[in-house]
């Protein structure tokens, strides 16, 4: 039997002593000069993932594939992705950043597609259509969907911190809602909480205390890693830690994948209380 999703989650992070997921949101218009202007983006989009992967993942839990960077590649996106996920080490966890959200019976495509044929140990999912729209994302025990709590963009406070019941805002509500589900489907659910909002954090690791949590949010966005570790990191509710931008484009030139591994380590030793060490 495969191991539990947050059983595996959890030694890795402790074998590797890391938080930090790196976020593969791959701009053709931000490669690096050894990349840049290629007659065919999907080649050049390929060898820097490959470059960035293959010098980050000492220092990574877990990498994030955002789907929207690979699918406006066109028709050769999808081959990208798959490659891209497939050349991630067994010691690091696939996130595929694809913020699904349909009627179950949609769904059940859309997660036989990520799980089974990108090849990825988790997803995002949005839950604005209730329960039946993310079960089928919960139902592989090895597997998690993180579910967008509060989300790290300004946009979060339209419908995510309005209240909905007992002054409740929606996005303490939707937690409480996904912790029932991942307590009826074997521990297969997780939030996305950003880093941008620590009282949101603390808060949501309050209400529940054994979910992992995926946090973007920090380099580019501005959120503090080492708030986001004082409010969601526990013995028990694990956070992986996301940051994109900040690290893959550390360099525009041909160095970017050294730069790249600085940044990884750099992110990782000041979630562990190491910076400066
Ligand atoms: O609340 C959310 C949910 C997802 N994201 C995604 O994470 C990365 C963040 O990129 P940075 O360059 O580190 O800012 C990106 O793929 C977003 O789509 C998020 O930012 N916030």
């Amino acid at each position: 039997m495969p191991d539990a999703f947050v059983d595996r989650l959890r030694a890795i992070q402790q074998s590797k002593n890391s938080a930090v997921c790196v976020g593969l949101d791959p701009d053709p218009s931000r490669l690096p000069s050894p990349l840049s202007g290629a007659d065919a983006p999907a080649d050049a989009v390929a060898k820097f993932c490959y470059e960035i992967v293959e010098a980050t993942a000492e220092y990574a839990c877990a990498f994030k594939l955002n789907f929207a960077f690979f699918e406006a590649l066109g028709p050769e996106g999808a081959t990208v992705l798959e490659h891209t996920a497939s050349i991630i080490p067994e010691n690091c966890i696939i996130i595929g950043d694809a913020k699904r959200g349909d009627i179950g019976n949609s769904a059940r495509f859309y997660a036989t597609a990520v799980f089974d044929h990108m090849h990825c140990d988790a997803i995002t999912v949005a839950p604005y259509m209730g329960r039946d729209s993310v079960t089928p994302f919960l139902e592989k025990e090895d597997t998690c969907a993180f579910v967008l709590a509060r989300t790290s963009n300004p946009g979060a406070r339209d419908f995510q911190e309005a209240c909905v019941c007992d002054d409740e805002p929606l996005y303490l509500r939707t937690a409480k809602l996904v912790n029932e589900w991942n307590d009826d489907h074997a521990g297969t659910a997780g939030l996305v909480a950003g880093a941008t909002s620590p009282e949101a954090l603390r808060e949501l690791r309050q209400a529940c205390p054994t979910l992992p949590f995926l946090v973007p949010g920090v380099g580019s966005q501005g959120g503090d890693p080492t708030a986001v570790m004082n409010a969601a990191a526990t013995d028990e509710g694990l956070v992986v830690v996301n940051s994109s931008r900040s690290v893959i484009y550390a360099s525009e030139d041909e160095d970017y994948a050294d730069a790249a591994a600085r940044a990884a380590k750099s992110l990782r030793d000041v979630l562990n209380g190491d910076a400066g060490a």
